[in-house]
């Protein structure tokens, strides 16, 4: 995986008219995780949302080097299509890569429409996607909701396996989230 880093300096995030905080600054390079806590509500999806370049720094800088996947609560896949249908769709766009279908317990699902997936199954697919995007810079975000334990077991390795092979991955929640030498950060110390 080509080098991959995420530089975060002196950050402030405004939603609405409130600053949710401020005077955060991070730096993750190539193999390295980092779990961002803190109670609903706090900007832990709206810090991933501005590394992702999706929303706008209050004040500060981010630097990111890499592509970056972005996995929220957002629908990922179109809901109205089979899932098959939903993931070829991005793998036209992605380029071909083996998805992990089987491993994520979804090859006997690709005929069912997305929205008729449950909630773990949907995390599971979004995760489908993310491996076939090939991106370097994993941000996940709540990843764990919804997932029995042994799909939360299987993030876990996956994520592992991500750091191992040179990426990075950025996490936000307030769950446990085991992985060898995850960084962490409260976002709380930097909230006003
Ligand atoms: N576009 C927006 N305009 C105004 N306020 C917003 C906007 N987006 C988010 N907010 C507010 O910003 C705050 C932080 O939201 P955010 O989703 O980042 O928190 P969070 O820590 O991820 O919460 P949760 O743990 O519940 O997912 C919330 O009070 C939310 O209502």
């Amino acid at each position: 995986m080509q080098g991959c880093s995420i530089a975060v300096s002196d950050l402030a995030c405004r939603r609405g008219d409130r600053i949710l905080f401020k005077g955060l600054s991070m730096r993750l390079a190539s193999g390295e995780a980092l779990q961002v806590t803190g109670s609903n509500g706090i900007g832990k999806s709206s810090l991933l949302r501005i590394v992702a370049g999706l929303a706008p720094a209050f004040a500060g800088t981010v630097e990111t080097q890499g592509n970056i996947g972005l996995v929220d609560e957002r629908h990922a896949l179109d809901p109205g299509q089979p899932l098959g249908k939903a993931l070829g769709f991005w793998q036209r766009i992605d380029g071909a890569a083996d998805n992990e279908l089987a491993r994520l317990g979804l090859s006997d699902l690709l005929d069912v429409p997305v929205r008729y997936l449950s909630t773990g199954q949907k995390k599971r697919a979004a995760l489908a996607r993310l491996i076939g995007q090939k991106a370097q810079v994993w941000l996940l975000d709540e990843p764990l909701n919804g997932l029995d334990i042994h799909a939360v077991e299987l993030t876990e390795t996956l994520v592992a396996e991500h750091c191992t092979a040179g990426g990075i991955a950025l996490i936000a929640s307030h769950q446990p989230f085991r992985l060898g030498h995850m960084q962490a950060m409260a976002l709380a110390d930097y909230a006003l």
